[in-house]
């Protein structure tokens, strides 16, 4: 157990007050690592190199960028440009640009002296309130868990999810998983079908961890898995997260996302986006306008685990790859969004 309890905060200040802590998730679960991000530029970094990710975690860990930016030159060259490096490290999850808003928003219309403390204490709120939203997005699921396993109250209800919405991807609770824990606790019997989540694994390596250190029962499967078995009546309710969506209701998530909503509504499995309001973008009108990030093809070709001495990556073939990092479910294919506010069978 990395973190003792109920809370799992997943990004902190320094001791100093002056930068972040955050997990490396790069090597988790082989190793746990808190690295302290003190300037913008390293805050880039560690978001479009993924030592940090998930679309909440992504935006507060930008919003503490341009807050460590206006300390270092409170000035509004510095400010445009660390918003700009910041906006610039991955396109899709709208928790970036929505968290750099209110970051520059508060901080735009007062003098100089007085903006790097404002930027912190808005980066800070912007953390409180994630891990409120999320906790609520929770108690909003733990309902809909009580009336899904009422139906079969004879055995575990069966979720399956894919890639991570969990605490490491937000500041805590996750979104997805935030029902599975509060259900959990509440002594209702879950057990998660988690799948590996290609290329990034972030379910077989981040999923898997977080749930075995809170005693969740799952099982890391295959991408591919997952249709099978819905059609074994083996999956009670696929529960995913999103990057963003979209005003009418289109859910961006990572790769693959799509496949499993298409096997749910073959199957008749009921398929739920967890979000909070910060991942809602009604700026945009439909998935089809989201910008999809286009990662290395190296994440591809490369297979990644523990050896002596660190992480060791194997190449697995010189072929050409493509690696789109996520895509979008229509919302014809969701059957209900998990929110703070409640279930919605629209956004
Ligand atoms: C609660 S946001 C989680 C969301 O972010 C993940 O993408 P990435 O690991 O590339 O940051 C994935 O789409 C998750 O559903």
């Amino acid at each position: 157990m990395i973190l003792q309890g109920e809370h799992r905060r997943s990004i902190a200040r320094t001791d100093d007050g002056a930068g972040v802590r955050i997990l490396d998730q790069r090597l988790l679960p082989w190793e746990v690592r808190w690295v302290e991000l003190r300037s913008a530029d390293t805050a880039a970094v560690a978001i479009r190199e993924m030592w940090t990710r998930g679309a909440p975690m992504i935006g507060a860990t930008a919003a503490y960028g341009l807050a460590m930016a206006l300390a270092a030159d409170p000035g509004d060259a510095s400010l445009a440009r660390a918003y700009d490096t910041l906006l610039a490290t991955r396109p899709t999850a709208v928790n970036l640009r929505w968290a750099l808003d209110q970051v520059r928003a508060a901080v735009i219309d007062l003098p100089a002296a007085a903006r790097a403390t404002a930027a912190l204490a808005r980066a800070d709120a912007i953390c409180d309130e994630d891990a409120a939203l999320c906790r609520a997005i929770g108690e909003q699921g733990l309902a809909l868990f009580r009336t899904l396993h009422a139906k079969n109250p004879d055995r575990p209800l069966n979720i399956l999810t894919h890639c991570n919405a969990g605490w490491l991807a937000t500041v805590d609770y996750g979104t997805a998983t935030a029902p599975v824990y509060l259900a959990h606790d509440a002594g209702i019997p879950v057990h998660v079908w988690v799948d590996e989540t290609r290329p990034r694994n972030q379910g077989a390596l981040l999923t898997a961890f977080e749930l075995a250190n809170h005693g969740v029962p799952h099982t890391v499967i295959a991408d591919n898995a997952g249709g099978l078995l819905m059609m074994q009546g083996k999956v009670d309710a696929v529960i995913v997260g999103t990057d963003r969506v979209t005003a009418n209701g289109d859910v961006c998530n990572k790769i693959g996302t799509y496949l499993k909503a298409l096997a749910a509504a073959d199957n008749g499995v009921p398929f739920y986006v967890a979000l909070p309001y910060t991942t809602f973008d009604p700026d945009t009108a439909t998935g089809a306008d989201v910008p999809i990030e286009e990662r290395s093809a190296d994440e591809l070709t490369r297979l990644t685990g523990p050896a002596e001495g660190g992480i060791a990556t194997v190449k697995v073939t010189d072929s050409p790859a493509a690696n789109p990092a996520f895509d979008v479910t229509p919302a014809r294919l969701v059957t209900g969004y998990i929110t703070e506010r409640g279930v919605l069978d629209r956004i």
